[in-house]
């Protein structure tokens, strides 16, 4: 059940989407009352939240007077650039009235992409938490170009949740959670209160169109849950405009649709190597090889790989595919693309004298491999 892990949860995430905080003229500061006055109530009971909070680019856009989201990158900078000192205003004010300090946190994918930049985000987000300080993240949009961005929001809390070890995410739209098909166009669309043992098919019930102020939608929601769950960690859709809607949630009130994790808990580094990083190429596996990291736990050598897609270095993410072609792990490489293709197919006792030296045995050592095709 939904609330017994929140009960027994110890650190969770809880992210809230651009709908929830926009009104007709503007920030909704109802909103951003009501969120800040519940979760200064859970931080009361003893639980360490991390907050990741939408809505610059809402609280922008009313600033300028403008209607909707402009299509140029650089304009919706400008309004994330001018909305979040407003919203982060409007935060500070809200939580200073229950004795609650916040700080903000604007992150990009770069900052999570490195082993030492995410080491660093770790220390200081643990650090306000000692300091019983609520952290307010939002990606860091003003320097937001195809490259670094981390997409949305959704995908934002996903990372912070494994970042952190959070025990659980909830993340919080204008909508009661996810529906069998997108309730917008189909008014006799379903509520979905569970979902076990995710299939990709589920992702066919989204519409990918956010509302007018949101970016992800409900697939990006999806996708985050995806990762959640894949790494052990339970996730919960549900409306935040309902008046109590945390403390419904962890009294089993409602409500909303349960993602279940699966049983055994990834830790946090393979966390970070299967969902924060980007591969950089594709190693494409026989079949032996595919079951032999799929099923036996085995580290990845030479002999086992077909084809190299992409060019990388040392230590570069890169994903394994199995012969039907389907992405079935993700690895950090001891070797570049480069010499992948001279030893690929060898045995390990070729290496040497394919490459003139042999650092190791494996390509990918079972340590740095991630499976992820069950997700
Ligand atoms: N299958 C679905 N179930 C629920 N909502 C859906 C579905 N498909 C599309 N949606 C839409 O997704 C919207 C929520 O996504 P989004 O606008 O990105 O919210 P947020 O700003 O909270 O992140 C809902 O308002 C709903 O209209
Ligand atoms: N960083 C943006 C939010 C982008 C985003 O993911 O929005 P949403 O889909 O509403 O969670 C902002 O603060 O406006």
């Amino acid at each position: 059940m939904p609330n017994q892990r929140l009960k027994s949860a110890r650190r969770i995430v809880v992210k809230v989407g651009s709908n929830v905080l926009t009104a007709a003229d503007g920030l909704n500061l109802e909103a951003v009352e009501m969120l800040s006055a519940q979760i200064s109530t859970l931080v009361d009971h003893g639980l360490e939240v991390l907050f990741v909070s939408s809505g610059a680019m809402a609280a922008g856009l009313r600033k300028m007077g403008m209607q909707r989201r402009p299509e140029e990158v650089p304009q919706r900078q400008a309004l994330a650039a001018m909305g979040q000192s407003s919203l982060m205003k409007a935060y500070e004010t809200a939580f200073a009235r229950h004795g609650k300090k916040v700080a903000q946190i604007l992150l990009t994918g770069e900052d999570l992409n490195s082993r030492k930049r995410y080491l660093n985000a770790r220390n200081a987000l643990n650090t306000l938490l000692d300091w019983q300080v609520v952290p307010i993240i939002n990606e860091n949009d003003t320097v937001m170009v195809e490259e670094i961005k981390l997409g949305d929001n959704d995908n934002l809390s996903a990372m912070i949740t494994l970042l952190m070890d959070a025990d659980f995410l909830i993340n919080l739209t204008d909508i009661d959670g996810l529906y069998d098909k997108d309730p917008r166009r189909h008014p006799d669309a379903a509520l979905i209160p569970r979902v076990e043992n995710f299939k990709k098919s589920i992702e066919r019930f989204a519409g990918d169109i956010p509302g007018a102020l949101g970016r992800g939608g409900m697939l990006s929601k999806i996708k985050a849950a995806k990762k959640i769950t894949a790494a052990g960690v339970p996730m919960i859709i549900a409306r935040g405009t309902q008046p109590d809607i945390l403390s419904r949630l962890f009294s089993g009130e409602c409500c909303g649709t349960y993602f279940v994790p699966r049983a055994k808990r990834l830790n946090s580094r393979k966390c970070w190597i299967a969902y924060t990083l980007t591969p950089k190429g594709t190693l494409q596996l026989d079949d032996g090889a595919a079951e032999a990291v799929l099923h036996h736990g085995k580290s990845l050598l030479p002999s086992g790989i077909v084809a190299v897609e992409g060019e990388f270095g040392v230590g570069a993410p890169a994903a394994l595919a199995s012969r039907e072609g389907g992405t079935i792990g993700i690895g950090l490489v001891n070797y570049s693309a480069k010499d992948i293709r001279l030893i690929m197919g060898s045995k390990s006792g070729q290496i040497k004298e394919r490459l003139g030296t042999k650092p190791y045995d494996e390509v990918i050592h079972r340590d740095n491999l991630v499976i992820t095709e069950a997700c």
